[in-house]
């Protein structure tokens, strides 16, 4: 697969974080560390993230358009450098997969597994799959699609994130990931990774790192 080439100005993911939705929320540091409320995103906006992304069509095609972008390269580094993690894997589950890239780019490489995308049904409710690839729309919080069980009865869990304690990649990354640190805790009640240590990290793919659990 050939590596889509990416410059940082022409990044949508540096676009998508340093859009207005996300700047401007900061405006409202201060109300919300003295109020209750969940997320910075909540007190700005007055709703849950998903539920903004849902709503307004112009930052919905910027956030995805944004990850496409950043998986087709992510995509591409797993499957030339990481091809070991799919030998013998005949299904697997992209749990948040989005529109499918990171799933059609593994479904295409390696046609014997089938790959589920599973998201949000307003994300994946009319995207069409392919042979070994299929789409299926839901809450991961309350339910996961069966295929998954496949996944997980195989051995194998597979994040892809953000791992904050390999700081071997230089202070500019560093400085990114710990944006995307402040950005996850103020807009989704989240952070990213640390104390991973007792998993296999392969730190290969840019901001983010590969990280194996095994059950
Ligand atoms: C940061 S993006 C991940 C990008 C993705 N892995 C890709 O290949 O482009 C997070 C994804 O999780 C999805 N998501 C958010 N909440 C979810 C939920 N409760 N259940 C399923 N998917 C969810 C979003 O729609 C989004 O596509």
């Amino acid at each position: 697969m050939k590596k889509p080439v990416i410059s940082l100005e022409g990044s949508t993911i540096v676009l998508l974080i340093a859009d207005a939705t996300f700047t401007t929320s900061f405006h409202f540091l201060s109300t919300w560390l003295q109020n209750d409320d969940q997320t910075l995103f909540g007190t700005a906006d007055g709703k849950n993230f998903w539920d903004y992304v849902a709503d307004e069509v112009n930052f919905k095609s910027i956030f995805y358009e944004a990850m496409i972008t950043d998986f087709e390269l992510i995509a591409s580094v797993l499957i030339e450098d990481c091809n070991e993690l799919s030998k013998g894997l005949k299904s697997l589950v992209d749990v948040g997969g989005s529109t499918g890239t990171m799933a059609r780019a593994i479904g295409t490489a390696f046609p014997d597994t089938k790959c589920t995308v599973f998201d949000l049904p307003l994300v994946v409710d009319n995207l069409v799959g392919t042979n070994n690839l299929d789409f299926f729309g839901g809450n991961m919080f309350e339910a996961i699609p069966p295929p998954n069980a496949v996944l997980l009865k195989g051995g194998k869990v597979i994040i892809i994130d953000v791992a904050i304690e390999n700081q071997t990649k230089g202070k500019e990354t560093m400085e990114t990931q710990l944006c995307f640190d402040m950005l996850m805790a103020t807009f989704l009640k989240g952070k990213e990774q640390t104390g991973f240590n007792h998993y296999k990290i392969t730190p290969n793919l840019g901001l983010w790192s590969l990280i194996e659990a095994y059950p």
